[in-house]
């Protein structure tokens, strides 16, 4: 028997783990840990954690779907294993591999605990697209990639060559066991918060309305790829696929999205954000200081003044507090808006980045770590190859260009609804910093801390 832990996989097809267990053969004891270092009290009730939860949730109806079983258990994953060792004739524990800090030490401590029972472990590359190892023996390097243009090129003619599709064993090839043992399913239950996704979810599922990835996928594909290029930042409409956070939970394996664009003439600049993706998690696992990089700057003078006008989307720049609000209440905010907001935190009012990548962890619903914390170097000008220092995006030039009627700012700012085309877009007399004289102020400040 095998124990497999889900992770960021909550899928029951395309699987890499899965392929290799079916040709093992046994039968396996599959189960959901919800890590309570990771799904704090904060989180769940967050849009952060609450999406994680309802994936969570259709992945055990994907299971029961297919006449097999998920425990889903709440605990630390090295407490739990260590009480499933000891309860089954367990011969070998399979996971997915994860690259974040957290992840690296948590993936240590579980090695521990089988090591001590001497159970092999093995952690299965299934996140990017071109598989890490794979991809530097192909490239020729020994240190990684810094750069994106570099690596997307490199990582095109890899996809060309190498790519070995998608993994084709699903839950219904393999044997899971069931049921679970008393004590460790009462030790390790799912607390009350977690519930109103699960029955969130169930209603969903049963009045027919809940949208699983395929769908949001094959909608994308069918309706809005050929236009993508031309409507990605038109943030007021729907132009971008939506499957970020599909993506991140692992309902959706990016072999399967990047399968069915693949051949489509229009879909290049899609695939190209696909590779930003694997450029992100490539940069978690393999640059020593991709989730430290900015320690290495003196950064006293930057402070959290005005953090909480804009978290709470109270700035008085019209765009600014727009997206905030709808990051706020839905938990989302469009690819051009992150960037404009997270430039305007660093840049405008001088905040450290590190306070809007914590909000945007708990805020946004597709949050992920690795491209989190890419999105943020990127445009506070602290990664490799971030925004210039110099280059700051003008919110009421963004707003104007991309949303010229500024029916965006009038869907979540309706009090501003009564303006003008022309007078929507600009700062109000309230305005907690002159736009100009705080951008002026930025590239001094900036120009310092990174020693140009
Ligand atoms: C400050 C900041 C923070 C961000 N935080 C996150 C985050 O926590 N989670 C997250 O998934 N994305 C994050 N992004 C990247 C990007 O904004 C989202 O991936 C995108 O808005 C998701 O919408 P979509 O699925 O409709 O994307 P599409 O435009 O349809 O793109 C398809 C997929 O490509 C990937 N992708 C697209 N843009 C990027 C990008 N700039 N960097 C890396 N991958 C990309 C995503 O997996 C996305 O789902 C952040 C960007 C910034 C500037």
């Amino acid at each position: 028997m095998y124990l497999f832990i889900h992770r960021k996989d909550l899928r029951t097809y395309d699987l890499r783990a899965f392929d290799a267990l079916k040709r093992r053969g046994l039968p396996g004891l599959h189960v959901l840990i919800l890590d309570p270092l990771l799904l704090t009290e904060e989180r769940m009730q967050a849009h952060s954690g609450q999406q994680f939860l309802e994936h969570a949730a259709r992945l055990e109806q994907s299971y029961e779907a297919a006449g097999r079983k998920l425990h889903v258990l709440y605990g630390r994953p090295e407490e739990i294993t260590a009480d499933l060792l000891e309860a089954y004739p367990i011969q070998g524990v399979v996971a997915h591999a994860d690259y974040t800090p957290y992840a690296k030490k948590r993936d240590a401590a579980l090695a521990a605990a089988t090591a001590l029972r001497s159970v092999p472990v093995v952690f299965v590359e299934d996140l990017p697209l071109a598989p890490h190892a794979q991809f530097q023996e192909f490239s020729g390097r020994s240190e990684p990639y810094k750069v994106f243009t570099p690596f997307y090129r490199k990582w095109n003619s890899f996809m060309q060559t190498y790519y070995t599709g998608a993994a084709s064993a699903t839950i219904s090839d393999l044997d899971t066991v069931n049921p679970l043992n008393e004590v460790i399913a009462t030790r390790y239950e799912l607390p009350l918060q977690t519930a109103a996704a699960w029955s969130r979810i169930k209603r969903l599922h049963a009045d027919g309305k809940d949208q699983n990835a395929q769908q949001v996928l094959r909608r994308f594909i069918d309706e809005r790829i050929h236009a993508y290029e031309q409507r990605r930042d038109v943030y007021a409409e729907d132009g971008t696929s939506g499957l970020s956070r599909f993506l991140n939970s692992g309902a959706l394996s990016a072999r399967t999205a990047y399968e069915a664009a693949a051949d489509m003439p229009a879909a290049a600049l899609w695939l190209r954000q696909l590779c930003w993706r694997d450029f992100y998690l490539y940069q978690a696992a393999l640059s020593k200081d991709f989730f430290t990089c900015e320690q290495q700057y003196e950064m006293s003078a930057l402070d959290d003044g005005h953090f909480a006008a804009w978290a709470n989307g109270e700035t008085g720049i019209p765009i600014i507090d727009a997206a905030m609000t709808q990051l706020n209440q839905t938990g989302e905010m469009p690819n051009r808006l992150r960037m404009v907001t997270a430039m305007f935190l660093t840049k405008n009012l001088l905040c450290p980045f590190t306070l809007g990548e914590a909000y945007f962890r708990m805020h946004l619903a597709d949050y992920d770590h690795a491209l989190n914390k890419g999105g943020w170097l990127w445009s506070s000008s602290f990664g490799y190859d971030a925004a210039p220092y110099f280059r700051i995006m003008n919110p009421v030039s963004q707003s104007t260009t991309h949303d010229p009627h500024g029916r965006y700012i009038r869907r979540w700012l309706p009090e501003l609804s009564g303006l003008s085309d022309r007078e929507i877009h600009q700062p109000r007399p309230h305005a907690i910093v002159d736009l100009k004289a705080s951008r002026a102020r930025a590239v001094e400040v900036y120009k310092h801390i990174l020693g140009h």
